[in-house]
């Protein structure tokens, strides 16, 4: 991993509609994954100590993705159980300039740790698995685990490609946000960094991309129930929801230390 001694590449983050592309190409993936989740029952004692058992289920797997250089700098994967790789730091000699990637010490992985333990795995109630063991069991404790730090790696790096998402906004708008930067005026940077009619267009490829797994899990033969279209599109949206506005609060706070 990279530290702030050793000089890091400098790194050009893509324009708006190419980012975009990007965090679309990643709905069907975390709706999948969401998909296969519900379809796993929930023994409660896993969730029961606020999530200690799976974080350090997490952490396990944390420590080998870091050994291979998951969380390095500019990859935007963030653990959940390690220290986070340090800021950057601007100097007269080491400039970021708009466009420029500028690691910041801001993390919403707590965030959607608490969503996910709060919001989301009260849909997990299946009574029956798509795992097929012999002596009927449904209870898969690794199983659920795995696909829990899947779908929580996968929405952590959605939500932090906000970081640039903001660099892109901020090199488009330069003497604006930094105003509101010098100000510390969070207000004014949060609504720099709205955009409704970009959430409602995700809100509608995630129910999109909700019907056609519910509907492809239902007509493969699985054991589901005919409500199941609507829980998985109930799930997606709160999802959804949830993780616009926790990238939402990356960006604002990637561009509160941007000129740090
Ligand atoms: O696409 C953008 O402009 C973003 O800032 C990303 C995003 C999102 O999470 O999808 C977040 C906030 C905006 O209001 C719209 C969409």
């Amino acid at each position: 991993m990279a530290s702030s001694s050793v000089v890091r590449p400098f790194l050009e983050v893509p324009g708006l509609t190419e980012i975009r592309n990007i965090l679309a190409q990643l709905e069907a993936p975390i709706v999948s994954a969401l998909t296969e989740r519900m379809n796993l029952p929930t023994d409660p004692s896993l969730y029961s100590d606020g999530g200690a058992k799976l974080l350090s289920f997490m952490s396990v797997r944390e420590s080998i993705a870091a050994a291979s250089g998951r969380y390095d700098y500019g990859r935007l994967e963030y653990p959940f159980t390690l220290p986070l790789i340090p800021p950057d730091i601007t100097t007269p000699s080491n400039s970021f300039p708009p466009g420029r990637f500028h690691q910041d010490t801001y993390s919403g992985n707590a965030n959607i740790t608490s969503f996910y333990l709060n919001t989301l795995v009260p849909f997990f109630n299946s009574s029956t698995s798509f795992f097929y063991h012999l002596d009927n069991s449904t209870f898969n404790p690794d199983a659920t685990f795995n696909l829990d730090a899947t779908l929580l790696a996968l929405l952590s790096h959605r939500a932090h490609i906000g970081k640039v998402v903001a660099e892109t906004k901020f090199a488009s708008n330069v003497s604006a946000i930094t105003q509101m930067i010098q100000t510390n005026d969070t207000s004014a940077i949060l609504a720099a960094v709205t955009n409704t009619t970009q959430e409602a267009s995700v809100y509608a490829q995630a129910s999109a991309a909700a019907m056609a797994f519910s509907n492809a899990w239902l007509n493969s033969g699985a054991l589901e129930l005919t409500s199941f279209n609507t829980t998985l599109q109930s799930a997606t949206h709160a999802l959804f929801q949830e993780l616009i506005a926790i990238t939402t609060e990356i960006e604002v706070q990637y561009l509160l230390q941007r000129l740090d």
